[in-house]
């Protein structure tokens, strides 16, 4: 576990708005961790990392307009493993951005703890992302001409910030990088390079680790040990991961698939194996297909489909 635990609020960055700051039509986020549900005081609800609340997105205009983002609202849990998926064109990266502050909506609100992210000017949603959101990309995004340690220390040397070296340490031996250190990207495996880059990602510890198709340039005993790594820092970092994927077997070692049509919410599996999650994303697919809801391109003013995929959701609690 961090020190100061993930979203940690208590001794969170003082840049932060809170929601108490949020717009007024903006419902604030329970603070679920230190309010029970009656009657449970045992088995509090979780504690969310991120809420997402009503967010819409509009890109372009007229015949060429999209909108990958239809009013769709999203709790994230802390210290746990979510994966997003859908078909292509849902819109899950555009989520993922939102969810991690890459991007805005145009309407609605995301908080990260108990931040609400729209009061927050450039100067200080730079530093949330920077203190508070690891990133893990497709494409490894390190720095050729570093070594692999002075790619897993960029960040803090460029916020001007001390790396704890326990906590190097630590991830150094947990993705097994020790022996690499010295090493450019361009004499890793591509399996290594992610490794790299997720070790820079959690080094930092962040409230919460992005991390969108981190397999999806791997050969699959590469992406395995990449969904390995991810998965320890949940179970033994009490890491809070959102990851978006197209692969099933990947999405399988969540704690929690959401799956996404035509921008908006289209079910969820909760203790997910790979066919049932192949399954639901089958028949969120095609749902979204026979709606007529062009997947890479969906036409803002048609509201066609969703409903339709909706009602095809597949339901929560698959079997592990
Ligand atoms: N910056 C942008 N400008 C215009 N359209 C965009 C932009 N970003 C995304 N879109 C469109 O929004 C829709 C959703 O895109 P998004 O990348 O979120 O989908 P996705 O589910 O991640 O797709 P994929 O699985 O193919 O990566 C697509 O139709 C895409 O073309």
């Amino acid at each position: 576990m961090w020190a100061g635990g993930p979203g940690d609020e208590a001794g969170g960055m003082n840049t932060s708005a809170t929601y108490t700051d949020a717009h007024p039509s903006q419902t604030p986020p329970p603070n679920r961790a230190q309010d029970p549900t009656p009657g449970q005081g045992s088995n509090p609800a979780p504690r969310l990392a991120i809420q997402a609340i009503g967010l819409r997105k509009t890109y372009g205009k007229g015949d060429a307009q999209v909108r990958p983002l239809d009013d769709l609202s999203l709790d994230i849990e802390a210290e746990r493993f979510t994966a997003i998926m859908g078909p292509s064109g849902s819109g899950k990266s555009t989520l993922l951005n939102m969810l991690a502050g890459l991007d805005t909506p145009d309407s609605g609100e995301v908080f990260i703890g108990r931040t609400a992210i729209s009061r927050l000017n450039d100067r200080k949603l730079t530093a949330l992302r920077r203190d508070r959101i690891g990133f893990v990309f497709q494409s490894f995004n390190l720095v050729p001409a570093m070594s692999a340690e002075e790619n897993i220390l960029l960040p803090s040397q460029l916020s001007g910030q001390k790396t704890d070296r326990r906590i190097f340490d630590r991830m150094v031996d947990l993705l097994g990088l020790r022996e690499r250190l010295g090493h450019r990207p361009h004499e890793l495996s591509g399996g290594q390079q992610q490794r790299v880059a997720v070790a820079r990602a959690l080094v930092a510890q962040p409230d919460v680790l992005v991390a969108d198709e981190p397999t999806g340039n791997l050969d699959s005993n590469s992406g395995e040990e990449v969904l390995n790594i991810l998965r320890a820092s949940v179970d033994e970092l009490g890491q809070t991961v959102v990851m978006v994927t197209h692969d099933p077997r990947a999405a399988a070692r969540a704690d929690r698939v959401v799956l996404l049509a035509d921008g908006r919410l289209a079910g969820e599996l909760a203790q997910p194996d790979p066919e049932s999650v192949a399954t639901a994303l089958m028949n969120v697919t095609a749902a979204s297909a026979a709606s007529g809801a062009a997947p890479a391109g969906q036409s803002a003013g048609s509201p066609a489909g969703h409903g339709a995929a909706a009602a095809t959701a597949p339901t929560v609690g698959g079997a592990r």
